[in-house]
C-alpha cells in the first residue's frame, strides 16, 4: 500500500505530463481518473490497515493488563514491599498505553522505512542531483536520532517515575483523607499531592522541551533539502532536463520524505518511552512471591474435621526478632486465644498460620501436611483468614459478601445465613436496599464494627474448617461480640478458631490461652534518653 502511495507523485507527473493535451479532452478524463482510482485504492487499504492494526494492538495491550493483573495478584506482602497501589496502577496503565502506542506503530514503521526506499528510486529515476539531495537527508536525521533519544529516554524515565509518585499521592489522599481528618492532617496529604503533582508537570516540560526540539529539527532538515531540490529542479526545468511533471512529483516526493521521517522520528519517540514503560511492567513480572507456590505439592487433606499446629514458629522483621519458638495447635470444636500486649506478634502469628507470610523457622502443619508443601488454594479453601482492618471492596453488600465465592443470586439465603452469625442481620434489616446497598470504596459508608462483621461473614461463607480471626471483634460493644462468638460457636461447631485479641469475651469462651510474651524494651519504647 505504502508502494501505491509513494507511486501517486508518478501518476500525478504522468497526468500532467500527458493528461493536459490541447484538444484531448479524453486523455485528462482518463489520466485524472487514473489518479483518483489510485486514491480510491489507497484509501481503502488505509482503512483496512487502521482497522486490523487497532484490533491487534487492543489484544496485545489485554493480554499485558490481564498478565499485569494476575502476576501481582500472585505476590505476597513481601514481593509487593515498596511498590504502593497507586505506582501498579500506573504501571498497568499508562506504562501499557505507551506500549501500545508503540505497537500499533510497528508495522506502520516497517512501511514508512519501504516507502522512503521506494522515494529514493523514484528520484534516482527522475533525476540523479535530486536523488543525491533526498539522499542527503538521511545522515543529518541519524545525527538528530544520535543525540536526542538518550536524552530523551533519561528524562522519560524521570517522568515515569514522577508519575508513580504522583499516582501513590493520589492513592494516600483518597484513602487517607477520612483517616487524618480527625487529626487535621488532611493538608499533609493535599500538600503531597501538589507537591508530586508539580513534579510530573516539571518533568513533563523537560520532556516535552526535548521531544519539541528533537521533533523540530527533524522536519527541518527535509524541508530544507526540499528548497534547495526545488532550486535544482526548477534550473533543470529551466534547462529541458525535467518536465513540469517531473518537477511536481519531485516536490511531492520530497514532502511525502519529510513526513514519513517526521513520523519515524515521532515513533523512535514512541519507541523509546515505550521501551521505557516495557521495562517498568517487565520489572513487576520479575517479581517472585517470597511463598512461591510448591514445586512437587502434595495433595490437600480432604475436608472436614481440621487440625492446624504451629511447632518452632520464629519471625523475625528486620532486626528485631517478633516471634520466637512459639506454638499453638488448634483442633475442630476448639477455641485457642492468643494474647499479648500490642506489638507482641499476635497478627504476625495468624499471618503465618495462614500461610500468608512465611516463618522465618518452624513449620505450621494442616492435618499433619506442611502448608508449605500445599497449593496456595488448598490452603486457602481449608483456613479463612479474618484481618484486624478488613478491606471492603467497592460496589453492593452482596458482591462485598460474596468476593472470591462464586456470584449466583440464589445464595442470599446463605449470606442472610452468615450475616446472622455475625450478628450483622440487624443492620442489614436497617438497610432499605438490603444486600444491594451500596457501599463505598474501602467500606468507607460503614462502621468500623460493620465492616468487621461483614468480613467476618465474608469468610464464613467460604465454609473454611480453620478461621482465625485477627481481634475481629475490636470495634464491638461487648453485648454484640458476645452475641458474634455465641452465633459463631452454635452454626459451626466442627470450626477450629484462632482468636487474636485482648478481650475479656474472648478469653472467656476459649479452650486454651496462648500468650505472647511482651517485646523486649528498647530504648526508643522506654523512653531512656528523652528529655
Ligand atoms: N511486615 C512487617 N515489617 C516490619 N515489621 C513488622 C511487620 N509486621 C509487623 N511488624 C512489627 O512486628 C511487631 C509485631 O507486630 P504484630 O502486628 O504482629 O503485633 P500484634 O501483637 O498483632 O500488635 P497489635 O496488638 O497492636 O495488633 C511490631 O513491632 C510491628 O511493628
Amino acid at each position: 500500500m505504502q508502494g501505491l502511495f509513494v507511486l501517486l507523485p508518478w501518476g500525478v507527473q504522468q497526468a500532467v505530463d500527458r493528461g493536459i493535451t490541447p484538444g484531448d479532452a479524453v486523455q485528462t478524463a482518463f489520466w485524472a481518473a487514473a489518479v483518483a482510482g489510485l486514491g480510491l485504492l489507497i484509501t481503502v487499504g488505509q482503512i483496512a490497515f487502521q482497522w486490523w492494526n487497532y484490533l491487534s494492538g487492543a489484544r496485545v495491550i489485554k493480554q499485558t493488563r490481564e498478565r499485569l493483573a494476575a502476576h501481582v495478584l500472585e505476590l505476597d506482602r513481601a514481593a509487593l514491599a515498596g511498590h504502593g497501589p497507586g505506582e501498579l496502577a500506573v504501571r498497568g496503565g499508562r506504562d501499557a498505553e505507551a506500549l501500545w502506542n508503540w505497537l500499533s506503530g510497528v508495522v506502520e514503521t516497517v512501511q514508512l522505512i519501504a516507502g522512503l526506499a521506494v522515494i529514493l528510486g523514484a528520484l534516482l529515476l527522475l533525476d540523479p542531483l535530486l536523488a543525491v539531495i533526498g539522499v542527503a537527508v538521511i545522515p543529518l536525521l541519524l545525527g538528530l536520532a544520535a543525540v536526542f533519544p538518550r536524552r530523551y529516554e533519561a528524562a522519560s524515565l524521570v517522568l515515569g517515575a514522577a508519575h508513580g509518585d504522583r499516582g501513590a499521592a493520589v492513592e494516600g489522599l483518597l484513602s487517607g483523607t477520612a483517616a487524618v481528618r480527625g487529626v487535621g492532617g488532611e493538608h499533609v496529604l493535599v500538600t503531597r499531592h501538589h507537591d508530586h503533582s508539580a513534579e510530573v508537570t516539571r518533568q513533563t516540560v523537560r520532556v516535552a522541551r526535548i521531544g519539541t526540539l528533537w521533533g523540530a529539527l527533524a522536519s527541518f532538515v527535509p524541508l530544507a533539502a526540499a528548497a534547495a531540490g526545488l532550486f535544482v529542479g526548477g534550473l533543470a526545468a529551466v534547462d529541458g532536463r525535467l518536465t513540469v511533471g517531473g518537477l511536481l512529483a519531485f516536490a511531492s516526493w520530497m514532502a511525502m520524505l519529510a513526513q514519513r521521517v517526521d513520523t519515524l522520528v515521532g515513533q523512535q519517540t514512541m519507541r523509546r518511552q515505550a521501551a521505557a514503560s516495557a521495562a517498568r511492567i517487565a520489572e513487576v513480572l520479575a517479581l517472585a512471591p517470597r511463598l512461591p507456590e510448591p514445586a512437587d505439592p502434595l495433595p490437600a487433606p480432604p475436608a472436614g474435621p481440621a487440625r492446624l499446629a504451629g511447632t518452632g514458629i520464629r519471625v523475625v522483621h528486620g532486626d528485631r526478632t517478633v516471634l520466637d519458638d512459639v506454638g499453638l495447635a488448634v483442633r475442630s470444636g476448639e477455641t485457642v486465644a492468643v494474647t499479648g500486649v500490642t506489638g507482641s506478634g499476635k497478627t504476625s502469628l495468624l499471618r503465618v498460620l495462614a500461610r500468608l507470610d512465611a516463618p522465618d523457622a518452624g513449620t505450621v502443619t494442616l492435618d499433619g501436611v506442611r502448608l508449605d508443601r500445599l497449593r496456595r488454594r488448598d490452603v486457602r479453601a481449608r483456613i479463612g483468614f479474618v484481618p484486624q482492618r478488613p478491606v471492603l471492596t467497592s460496589g453492593t453488600l452482596r458482591s462485598a459478601l460474596l468476593l472470591g465465592a462464586e456470584l449466583t443470586p440464589d445464595r442470599d439465603g446463605e449470606l442472610r445465613a452468615a450475616c446472622h452469625v455475625a450478628a450483622f442481620d440487624d443492620d442489614l434489616a436497617g438497610f432499605p436496599d438490603g444486600l444491594d446497598t451500596v457501599v463505598g470504596e474501602g467500606g468507607t459508608t460503614l462502621s468500623g464494627g460493620q465492616v468487621q462483621r461483614i468480613a467476618l461473614a465474608r469468610a464464613l461463607l467460604r465454609e473454611p474448617d480453620v478461621l482465625l480471626l485477627d481481634d475481629v471483634t475490636s470495634a464491638l460493644d461487648t453485648g454484640t461480640e458476645n452475641l458474634v462468638l455465641t452465633r459463631l460457636r452454635a452454626a459451626r461447631p466442627d470450626l477450629a478458631i484462632v482468636f487474636a485479641g485482648h478481650r475479656e469475651a474472648v478469653h472467656a469462651l476459649a479452650d486454651r490461652v496462648v500468650a505472647l510474651p511482651a517485646p523486649p524494651v528498647t530504648d526508643a519504647t522506654s523512653g531512656a534518653g528523652r528529655g
